[in-house]
């Protein structure tokens, strides 16, 4: 059966306290943080890749590095996605997600921070990868952006739900390379479902994109969630991991 309180409490991060125990927290603290400065590193060098000027021969010779980097990353790696980890923190992580994992290039990554009331906020800059029209910020990143902020509102409330809709509005063009603020807050709860909405501000406070979501907790995941053991967002808890974390 469903436990809301129990729930919330393993979620008081928007995430869940995993079940499996770290055997060397230190240890993988230490990886973590390698881990993030890797993705930083290389979130760089797609940035430098956009925006660099430099000549064919040089690019060509910086290609060839990258190519040797890539089979030396290569050499011990996961076949498919990353999925959920357990972090230092004892907590259930996702490092490959495309907008908050801390291992993915790709992510800005956002740092979305939430409260039991299921407001969400996260300030953001977005550089030159993440444009669409010249200038601006590709409307489908704005949407992942909302969709990312306003998703953490229900997994706050301990209501951990995929989205079935989002609806985003476009204002006035997201600017690049400029300070950004999006925030999400409940607009109704019915059940399963969550009702969110949420809109981005640019550094004049205007808001350049708006956006109204559902997010519902799948049908698969309803009866695990007094057993913690994923994050409904995406990943369907495993039976065997199902059994009682301790209380965080
Ligand atoms: C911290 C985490 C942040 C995460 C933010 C990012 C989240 C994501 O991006 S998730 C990825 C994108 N979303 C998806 O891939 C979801 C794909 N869709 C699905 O898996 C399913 O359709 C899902 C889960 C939404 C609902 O399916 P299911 O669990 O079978 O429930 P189902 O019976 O169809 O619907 C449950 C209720 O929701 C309603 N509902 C479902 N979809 C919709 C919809 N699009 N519009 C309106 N109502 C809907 C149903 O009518 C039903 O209502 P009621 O209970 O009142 O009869």
């Amino acid at each position: 059966m469903f436990n809301r309180e129990r729930t919330r409490r393993h979620m008081t991060d928007g995430a869940f306290a995993s079940p499996f125990p770290v055997e060397d927290p230190v240890a993988l603290a230490a990886l973590e943080v390698a881990q993030s400065g890797l993705a930083a590193a290389v979130r760089a060098l797609a940035d430098a890749t956009v925006r660099t000027r430099v000549a064919a021969p040089d690019l060509a010779a910086v290609a060839e590095q990258v190519e040797t980097l890539t089979a030396r990353l290569l050499a011990e790696a996961q076949e498919g996605p990353l999925g959920l980890e357990t972090d230092s923190a004892g907590r259930l992580r996702d490092h490959g997600n495309a907008m908050v994992g801390m291992r993915n290039p790709i992510a800005p990554p956002l740092v979305v921070t939430g409260d039991e009331s299921g407001s969400t906020s996260c300030a953001l800059t977005l550089g030159a990868g993440y444009e669409g029209p010249p200038g601006y910020v590709h409307g489908g990143i704005v949407a992942a952006v909302l969709d990312q902020v306003l998703g953490s509102v229900p997994a706050h409330l301990g209501l951990p739900g995929m989205t079935a809709y989002l609806n985003t509005t476009y204002r006035r063009p997201t600017p690049l390379g400029a300070p950004l603020h999006c925030r999400g807050w409940v607009e109704r709860v019915d059940g399963w479902k969550v009702h969110a909405r949420g809109e981005i501000r640019d550094a004049q406070d205007l808001v350049t994109a708006e956006a109204e979501a559902l997010f519902v907790v799948p049908r698969w995941a309803r009866e695990h969630l007094d057993r913690p053991t994923g994050d409904a967002a995406g990943t369907a808890p495993g039976g065997e991991a199902a059994q009682e974390p301790s209380a965080s």
